[in-house]
């Protein structure tokens, strides 16, 4: 994804960061126990986060917010919640199982998946059809360079029929939400149990928000810190623990002969934990990736896999997950000091992604800077 594109939708993604970072302050503040201006609050976040991660998605992809924030969503935003959370909670145990069997047998876990599918896809089919409506109310029928999200910018364009549109607007849907919630549920976690990091993150980021004028896209700049926090992450907790792929020839790799259709995997895990590829791996060091840059870098970091079929959200990942710890965390005049009562490893299990056997419960104390 260009530069260019990362800039009309950076905006949409800061929103929604600022907006989540508001309603939690919110909560510790009417909630949480402690004096006023110190107040602190207990919690697991994946529940928030995903949420977070599926308002985020739909704004930039369909350029609408569904209020998931609000303390009443809509029927319509429940529904479609309910249905993501499904879909993506019976896709571990149906790949094991034979599809045309599960259908003759009618099982209540497909007919659960199909349903959920059915109701993204009918969700984006309102939004297709909305989009279309939208385009044409404004000048022309184009969008006089307004970012109407990915969706509009697929149908101005004009280049693929509706039905691919549906199709492949759903795809990143469906690819773009627990993928982002859970190395967040990390990045926290880490961050939290690394006051030093937290700190040295912390005084970056104000100083670049200080120089970038209110520009998110310049503050991320100015603050890579924050960048090497998501690097950091996703080396010790890889959302997909391997990268594959089929040799079209034969080829050789550290003098193993290796013909061509052999599935081929790089176990991100191992590698991301290795003291052969990284010094001192066990230590959580976001500036790591800054001497990494320096140094050229090579091909250490593959969370996002690589070459033309890396991954196609990777930007607005990156940039989500950055604009929300730099919210949240880091920035406004009543930041959050987050702190974990165990510093103990995280247990991880991978069930499609790699995420916490359980999730870590994590401190948000507001303060004054
Ligand atoms: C931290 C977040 C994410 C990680 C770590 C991640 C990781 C990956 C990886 C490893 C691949 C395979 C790449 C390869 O084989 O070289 C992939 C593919 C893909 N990802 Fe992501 N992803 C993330 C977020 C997203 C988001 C936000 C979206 C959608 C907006 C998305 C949509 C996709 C799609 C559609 C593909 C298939 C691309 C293709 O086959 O050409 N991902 N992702």
């Amino acid at each position: 994804m260009v530069t260019s594109a990362v800039r009309r939708f950076l905006p949409l993604l800061d929103d929604v960061a600022q907006d989540f970072c508001r309603s939690l302050r919110h909560r510790v503040e009417t909630e949480g126990v402690g004096e006023t201006g110190q107040r602190s609050m207990t919690l697991d976040p994946s529940p928030d986060l995903f949420r977070f991660a599926l308002e985020a998605s739909c704004h930039v992809l369909y350029g609408e917010r569904i209020g998931l924030f609000s303390s009443s969503p809509s029927e319509e935003a429940e529904r479609f919640i309910w249905a993501v959370e499904r879909m993506l909670a019976t896709t571990p145990p149906l790949l094991y199982l034979p599809p045309r069997l599960l259908l003759a047998l009618r099982a209540p876990l497909w007919t659960q998946h199909a349903t959920a599918w059915d109701h993204i896809f009918s969700h984006a089919e309102a939004r297709i059809q909305r989009g279309y409506q939208r385009l044409q109310t404004v000048v022309g029928g184009a969008s006089d360079g307004r970012f109407l999200g990915v969706l509009g910018q697929l149908m101005e364009a004009g280049q693929l029929s509706s039905e691919l549109i549906k199709a492949n607007i759903t795809e990143l849907m469906a690819g773009g939400v627990d993928t982002t919630a859970v190395p967040l549920q990390f990045a926290l976690f880490e961050m939290a149990r690394n006051p030093g990091v937290q700190e040295r993150v912390r005084a970056q980021v104000l100083s670049s928000w200080q120089q970038a004028s209110g520009s998110p896209q310049k503050a991320l700049q100015g603050a890579p810190l924050l960048k090497g926090t998501i690097k950091e992450t996703l080396r010790l907790y890889p959302v997909g623990i391997t990268v594959q792929r089929y040799p079209v020839r034969d080829i050789v790799l550290q003098n193993y002969h290796v013909p061509a259709g052999t599935l081929v995997q790089v176990c991100l895990y191992p590698l991301g934990r290795s003291p052969e590829v990284f010094e001192r791996p066990e230590r959580f060091e976001p500036s790591r990736w800054s001497l990494d840059a320096a140094s050229g870098g090579g091909f250490r970091s593959l969370a996002f896999g690589f070459g033309s079929r890396q991954c196609v959200g990777r930007r607005i990942a990156e940039n989500e997950m950055q604009l929300l710890l730099m919210h949240h965390v880091l920035l406004d005049l009543r930041n959050f000091r987050l702190t974990v009562s165990s510093t103990e490893e995280l247990n991880t299990k991978y069930t499609l992604i790699l995420q916490p056997e359980s999730p870590p419960r994590i401190t948000f104390t507001t303060r004054s800077l």
